[in-house]
């Protein structure tokens, strides 16, 4: 397991042609692009989370019938430092990483104070964001990278700070009809407050491109969201929208801010300053889309730790969310590569199981209800809100599957009514090693699987002029534990899973996160988002 996981993947520069078995759809012409953590020692140094490991990009380039692939090292500021010094010298979130081995206990002091909040990685190694003609390689933190989709090359650096003040922002937005991003992020004691930022990067600028010129320079403040706490915020991976709202969940799985200013100087990692708080409530954020305000009722809901939001929607009255929800913090836990050995199945089992959560608030609470009352007549879940005094509504979910991780859907429904999720599947162990259709109206599921392979995330792609929601196929990039096997490219006809063509490359392929699918033929954005451009706000 540690060699699938912790050993240095070499890069394959040159476009590999696979061995295509099967038949890929004509139709199907783009190109998959991923990331995820490539290297994890550096001389003699070695990283001690699989979070922590350098973003190696990598794409599968669908033309004709063929398969190409090939992978390239983000060559972000953390890789160069790292691969001049060779050894780590930019700190990740499981691992403190100290530039100058030899600065004593004062000038790391100093270094410490002049740097409250330090300055973070540009390793981007969790997702692709698409903005307008533009591709980023993202992580968590306040910087993301520019990249060349088509040659793997890395571009620009671009620090969010620039636009707005935000230290954190997450790698999962989202994009609406014209291609607008909207994103989430986080304002660390900025002017003394603590926020929850919403943000949103326009997809074109007004009179057209020109070299040089920047959608991220025309980012706005959408709204801001005050932390309960100004030394604790929220942590979070991902984000709902529907069409009219924006759901962000304050959940108590906290950063410790002081901790952080202090982790430097005591030798620890970023990931120890995170902690899950059972005692504490879910806070439910509801931000009306059209006003650019948060709704004023208090929902809430029991602690839990959500990293994916799969979809929301309205439905007579009420805010629709799905999410993959777990009892406590653990996850992170278990991706130590230390854990990661081969007694991994021991090591590393979850201690609570993934599951998919239904979430329904009212949009309007009648003022005459009774305190304890359900304010959800809804007969399509059994998800129930209970009216309680001062405004408060506590929100009870209705379980609907067990062991969901890496959630996608058609994106044409994002926000909006929906009836399938594509995940991976997992159940005791956080290594997937099936591909799941979950279907929402019957409650069953299909499932893909094979001996020895670990999947990674799947994609939907819709077929051009599609009308049904599961009409198109899923890509899926799989990786083998058999030395003998060797990785592939697997499409399934999404309707029913079964498998339509695989394509094999001879290369020792990592184990991704997350990525997007290009199609060849432009990006029809009209089709691959929902929503329509948000009108200006009423002031
Ligand atoms: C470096 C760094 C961070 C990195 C977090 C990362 C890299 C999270 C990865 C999450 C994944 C891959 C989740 C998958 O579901 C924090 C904690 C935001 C804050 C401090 C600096
Ligand atoms: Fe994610």
């Amino acid at each position: 397991m540690e060699i699938i996981f912790g050993r240095n993947k070499k890069e394959q520069l040159e476009p590999v042609r696979a061995r295509v078995t099967g038949k890929i759809p004509a139709w199907l012409q783009g190109t998959l692009l991923r990331n995820g953590p490539g290297m994890h020692t550096v001389g003699e140094t070695r990283y001690n989370h699989w979070f922590d490991g350098l973003a190696l990009l990598h794409s599968f380039t669908i033309r004709n019938g063929e398969v190409y692939y090939r992978s390239k090292y983000l060559r972000s500021d953390t890789y160069t430092a790292n691969i001049e010094a060779n050894r780590i010298v930019v700190s990740e979130f499981g691992t403190m990483a100290y530039p100058d081995p030899c600065k004593n206990i004062f000038s790391k002091a100093f270094s410490y104070l002049s740097h409250t909040i330090p300055d973070f990685t540009d390793n981007c190694l969790i997702n692709i964001m698409r903005c307008g003609e533009d591709f980023y390689a993202t992580t968590e933190t306040n910087y993301i990278r520019k990249i060349n989709p088509q040659t793997l090359e890395t571009l620009e650096k671009v620090d969010y700070r620039k636009y707005m003040a935000v230290n954190l922002a997450t790698s999962h937005p989202h994009y609406d009809a014209a291609g607008n991003v909207l994103n989430v992020g986080t304002s660390i004691v900025d002017k003394g407050k603590t926020k929850y930022v919403i943000f949103k990067i326009p997809a074109t600028l007004p009179g057209g491109r020109k070299e040089g010129r920047s959608p991220l320079k025309h980012t706005e403040v959408f709204c801001s969201i005050a932390a309960r706490s100004l030394l604790s915020p929220s942590y979070y991976h991902s984000f709902g929208v529907t069409e009219n709202y924006i759901i962000f969940l304050e959940q108590p799985f906290k950063l410790d801010i002081l901790k952080m200013a202090t982790a430097y100087i005591r030798g620890v990692s970023w990931a120890s300053c995170l902690a899950f708080h059972g005692e504490d409530k879910t806070h439910i954020h509801i931000v009306d889309r059209r006003t650019r305000k948060p709704v004023l009722t208090k929902y809430y809901t029991d602690p839990m730790v959500v990293f994916h939001h799969v979809n929301a929607y309205e439905e007579d009255g009420c805010l629709l969310f799905d999410v993959i929800a777990y009892e406590d913090g653990s996850l992170y836990q278990l991706f130590y590569l230390a854990n990661l050995n081969k007694d991994f199945e021991e090591n590393s089992r979850l201690t609570s199981v993934p599951t998919l959560k239904r979430f329904a608030l009212p949009l309007q609470v009648d003022k005459n209800a009774e305190v304890g009352s359900n304010l959800i007549k809804l007969s399509s879940t059994t998800a129930r809100a209970l009216k309680e005094k001062d405004d408060q509504v506590y929100c009870q979910p209705e379980l609907l599957s067990e062991g969901l991780e890496l959630p996608r859907i058609n994106y044409a429904h994002n926000g909006k009514p929906y009836r399938y999720v594509f995940a991976a599947g997992v159940q005791w162990s956080p290594i997937p090693t099936k591909i799941i259709k979950y279907d929402i109206l019957t409650k069953s599921s299909v499932e893909w699987g094979e001996a020895h392979s670990w999947p990674a995330e799947p994609l939907f792609v819709p077929t051009p002029g599609a009308k049904d929601e599961d009409d198109g196929i899923i890509l899926s990039a799989i990786v083998s534990t058999d030395p003998q096997k060797s990785p592939f490219l697997l499409v399934l006809d999404a309707r029913t899973f079964t498998e339509l063509a695989r394509a094999s490359v001879d290369v020792e392929m990592h184990l991704d996160i997350h990525g997007l699918f290009i199609p060849d033929a432009g990006w029809d954005l009209g089709k691959q988002a929902p929503s329509q451009e948000e009108p200006a706000p009423q002031t």
